[in-house]
């Protein structure tokens, strides 16, 4: 069969990527970071403390999540998508990072959440309202404990464009 140039590929492979043998769904968000560089980045802009117990929402397969825990004192990670909880137990498991690394399953909409002193995230952008919601909470979280707002600080593509 002629390949047919400019042609739309499957929406089923547009919407889905594939990594590990498992399926990311991007229409609900499911981006994963693979650049270690923005990996590096987002966490270098984060500024975290050695004292810091962090709350990341979506850890996904964990590439932000294992960084963090090599330079953190706990994370504590919610993810919804039980596959992902899966690959990134699977990740940690055996190596001296995982008693630093509590995972909660579920929305992080309906979970509660326990005293964290910052939330690094890379949310699922393309859900927008659920994404607002999302820091909404995060920031309802941080004001109940007190948290200083001098470190709030949320970042956007323009951060990482030179
Ligand atoms: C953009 S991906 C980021 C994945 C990973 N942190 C990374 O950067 O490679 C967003 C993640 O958020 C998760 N997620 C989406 N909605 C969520 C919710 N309401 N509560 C918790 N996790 C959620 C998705 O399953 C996905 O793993």
């Amino acid at each position: 069969m002629p390949k047919v140039k400019g042609g739309k590929r499957p929406r089923q492979q547009l919407q889905e990527g594939r990594a590990n043998g498992i399926l990311f769904n991007t229409g609900a968000g499911q981006h994963i970071l693979k650049n270690p560089l923005v990996v590096n980045s987002i966490i270098e802009k984060a500024a975290l403390r050695r004292t810091d117990v962090v709350l990341e929402v979506g850890p996904g397969t964990g590439n932000l999540t294992v960084k963090m825990l090599e330079k953190v004192k706990k994370v504590i990670a919610c993810e919804i998508d039980p596959r992902l909880v899966g690959e990134l137990q699977k990740r940690v498991q055996g190596t001296c990072l995982a008693n630093k690394l509590e995972i909660k399953v579920g929305d992080v909409l309906k979970t509660d959440l326990p005293f964290f002193d910052a939330c690094v995230a890379n949310l699922p952008y393309q859900e927008i309202p659920e994404n607002f919601k999302i820091s909404e909470k995060i920031q309802t979280v941080l004001k109940d404990t007190g948290y200083s707002e001098k470190r709030a600080r949320s970042m956007d593509i323009d951060d990482f464009i030179q």
